[in-house]
């Protein structure tokens, strides 16, 4: 048997904007059908648009192939394509074995039955007999941590409850080629952590792997090389870590600057723009980790504006807010302000893991809570690195082994140690 267990070959989705304009084109399509005809698949109709465009790739087995993206980049379209719920319009797509899916919350389960005859019906399908599902049934309950609700119809289980089922089923089964998409990222740490283990257990059973995750951690520790997709197009394919910054990179390009729109305040004193600049003062967007940066928010009050809140908040784009700089939190008075000037924070190490975040400037009155003016999105700043580790921070540290401090060793790219040198650490 070919070690490629998935094929896909040019493989292209379109769908339509408009529910109305999508079911005349199935109509028109029947009809030409029925004359022996058909529209050219290659073209677009009106508010049709390529969902997944032109897509080539193979899965061998015992690859963990991850998908990113961000939203509505085609990852799911082709996940579905893959398990054969919706057909390409375009290209061809080939699965070599028993294949198991965990697309959107458990999905293949029927929800007026009860999770017990869940599984017997997906196992069914994957061609097990009763008496083998006998055998591994009481091990995917245990794995799955629902045994009280097994008798209960699926429709009545909680999102996380579904995802373990859903999870536990697939691995189970003992598939040739494994979909998840996103699934693990609703079930608590625990369960997540525990499923993290069995999917590194199946790859090592030479399970062929396609995980698409929004989390880089994961798709970092889990995944043997990963795709990057931007508008249904591959625009990077190979080593996890490289396919992250290609991910990177088509988010910022996807970054629209300023907010204008969300713009508001009270107006008297008001942000001009906020600059991101490297210890020597000139301008710079991409910072290696633990460097020094100065952020500087230019102001115009227009009378005088006695001591307002100065706020910078930082947030991972299209994310969480890591932390943010707050005059009054600090406990200080910036005095009166008036006209233009600049108000600089010095910031002497980044210490946050490579990614890229955006900043938003607000000026609030003393009470800390109105405000003049905010602007978010007023600047970014991209951190390089190659570590990827879940979370933001990067806290400075020792390490001590019974008391004595571990002898140093190669890693798998030194960035580690190459920060903690920088940060005088080591
Ligand atoms: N049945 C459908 N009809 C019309 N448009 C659809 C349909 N399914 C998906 N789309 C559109 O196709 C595009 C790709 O969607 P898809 O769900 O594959 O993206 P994704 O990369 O998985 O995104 P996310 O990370 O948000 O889950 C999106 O613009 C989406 O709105």
């Amino acid at each position: 048997m070919s070690d490629v267990l998935v094929e896909v070959t040019h493989v292209s989705k379109k769908f339509c904007r408009s529910l109305k304009r999508s079911l005349w084109y199935g109509v028109q399509d029947l009809g030409l059908e029925l004359t022996g005809r058909s529209y050219p698949r290659d073209q677009l109709r009106k508010d049709e648009f390529w969902a997944v465009r032109d897509v080539s790739l193979q899965v061998r087995r015992g690859e963990t192939l991850g998908l990113i993206g961000h939203n509505g980049a085609g990852k799911t379209t082709l996940l579905r394509m893959l398990n054969g719920l919706i057909k390409p319009d375009l290209g061809e797509i080939t699965v070599r074995g028993r294949m198991q899916a965990l697309i959107a919350l458990g999905a293949g389960f029927n929800p007026v039955l009860t999770g017990r005859e869940n599984i017997y019906i997906n196992a069914s399908v994957l061609g097990l007999s009763k008496a083998e599902i006998d055998r591994r049934f009481d091990e995917i309950v245990a794995f799955s941590g629902i045994e009280e609700f097994i008798d209960m119809p699926v429709q009545s289980y909680s999102s996380g409850m579904t995802v373990r089922l859903g999870f536990s089923v697939a691995a189970h089964l003992e598939p040739d080629v494994l979909l998840v998409d996103e699934v693990l990222a609703v079930g608590d740490l625990a369960f997540r952590t525990k499923c993290q283990v069995r999917i590194q257990q199946m790859k090592n059973n030479g399970v062929a792997i396609v995980l698409v995750s929004h989390n880089l951690h994961t798709i970092s520790h889990v995944c043997t090389r990963a795709v990057t997709f931007e508008k249904g197009r591959i625009i990077y394919e190979g080593d996890t870590e490289a396919a992250i910054d290609a991910y990177r990179a088509s988010l910022l390009k996807h970054y629209d600057g300023p907010a204008e729109d969300l713009r508001g305040g009270t107006g008297e004193i008001r942000v001009q723009r906020l600059e991101v600049l490297n210890e020597a003062g000139q301008p710079q967007q991409e910072f290696d980790m633990g460097s020094g940066v100065r952020l500087r928010l230019h102001y115009e009050a227009s009378e005088p504006v006695h001591n307002p809140v100065i706020n910078i908040a930082m947030h991972v784009l299209n994310s969480h807010q890591v932390t943010g700089f707050r005059t009054d939190v600090d406990g200080l008075s910036v005095g009166t302000l008036q006209g233009k000037g600049h108000v600089d924070i010095v910031v002497p190490q980044l210490n946050l893991f490579p990614n890229v975040y955006t900043l938003d400037a607000i000026l609030f009155h003393p009470d800390g809570f109105t405000f003049y003016d905010r602007v978010n999105n007023a600047a970014h700043i991209k951190v390089r690195g190659g570590l990827q580790v879940n979370g933001t921070a990067y806290l400075p540290h020792r390490w001590q082994v019974n008391g004595a401090a571990p002898e140093a060793q190669a890693t798998t790219d030194g960035a580690g140690r190459a920060l903690a040198t920088q940060l005088q650490l080591s």
